[in-house]
């Protein structure tokens, strides 16, 4: 997925401007950055999701498999399929643990040799099959909140998605549910394209194999802060050797 000079604009207000990415095929990239910024704004540009937001607009342009994804012929929901998306809290659907995988298959229209495989494929992929196969039935609200963000992982994947992008999936859970995720990303990115924010700076050292660092700086005549994309790199020599005054200013903590 490639973006050229992407700049989002919510209503009157420029949100991020001047970002430049080309995001790796079976990486894991994390967004960095003081809040703000635009990451989340960047992020949800990469499936349409801000086509949700009124007065959202997305300038420049966004590239994925060499299509325009904001082109006139382009259907949102089918991007949405292909580039899925986990959130901060994770979401279980009220309904139970097999439902929430079927769920996705059956509205597509889906039509696998068996839908107890692909839920079991699904959750096994998210690392989760282990602890619910026993209580398949069972309402998704009766898991745990990293359990239950697994189940979102797995909710996703159960579509067969190309891109998963993840937006804090991690800061709502405790350390060590947050290593699961971590070990369950990093196993994904065989298979997946893996675009996350995170306000962790250890956790994208620990995961992502690049690393893009965004900023806000205020507009000098109107005041107005607008994110941009500082600096992109792969992840060692992002944090051991930033290019950038603004990237070591805030990876040594002088800064956010
Ligand atoms: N729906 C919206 N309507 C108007 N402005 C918005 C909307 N969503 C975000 N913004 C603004 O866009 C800018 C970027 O926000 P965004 O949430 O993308 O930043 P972020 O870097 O993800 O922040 P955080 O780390 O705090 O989540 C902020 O000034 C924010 O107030």
């Amino acid at each position: 997925m490639l973006l050229r000079d992407v700049a989002v604009y919510y209503g009157g207000f420029r949100a991020v401007k001047d970002v430049n990415l080309d995001f790796g095929r079976r990486e894991i990239t994390a967004l960095i950055g003081p809040s703000g910024c635009g990451k989340s704004t960047v992020l949800r540009c990469l499936n349409r999701m801000n086509d949700l937001v009124r007065g959202a607009r997305v300038a420049g342009s966004i590239t994925y498999h060499d299509q325009d994804l904001y082109g006139p012929k382009v259907d949102p929901i089918v991007v949405r399929r292909s580039i899925g998306m986990v959130f901060q809290k994770p979401n279980p659907f009220p309904k139970s643990i097999y439902d929430n995988i079927a769920y996705g298959p059956r509205v597509t229209g889906m039509k696998p040799g068996s839908m107890d495989e692909l839920v079991e494929q699904a959750l096994r992929g998210a690392a989760l099959w282990d602890e619910v196969k026993d209580k398949l039935k069972q309402n998704a609200y009766s898991l745990s909140g990293g359990q239950q963000q697994r189940l979102c992982i797995a909710r996703c994947i159960a579509v067969n998605p190309d891109v998963i992008l993840m937006d804090e999936p991690c800061s709502a859970l405790d350390p060590i549910a947050t290593a699961r995720i971590e070990d369950l990303m990093i196993e994904l990115a065989d298979r997946y394209t893996i675009i996350i924010v995170t306000h962790n700076m250890q956790q994208a050292a620990r995961v992502a194999d690049r690393t893009a660092f965004f900023t806000a700086e205020a507009d000098a005549t109107t005041g107005e802060r607008t994110g941009l994309l500082v600096e992109y790199d792969r992840t060692g020599a992002m944090f051991h050797n930033p290019r950038d005054r603004r990237t070591e200013d805030y990876i040594s903590g002088r800064f956010g």
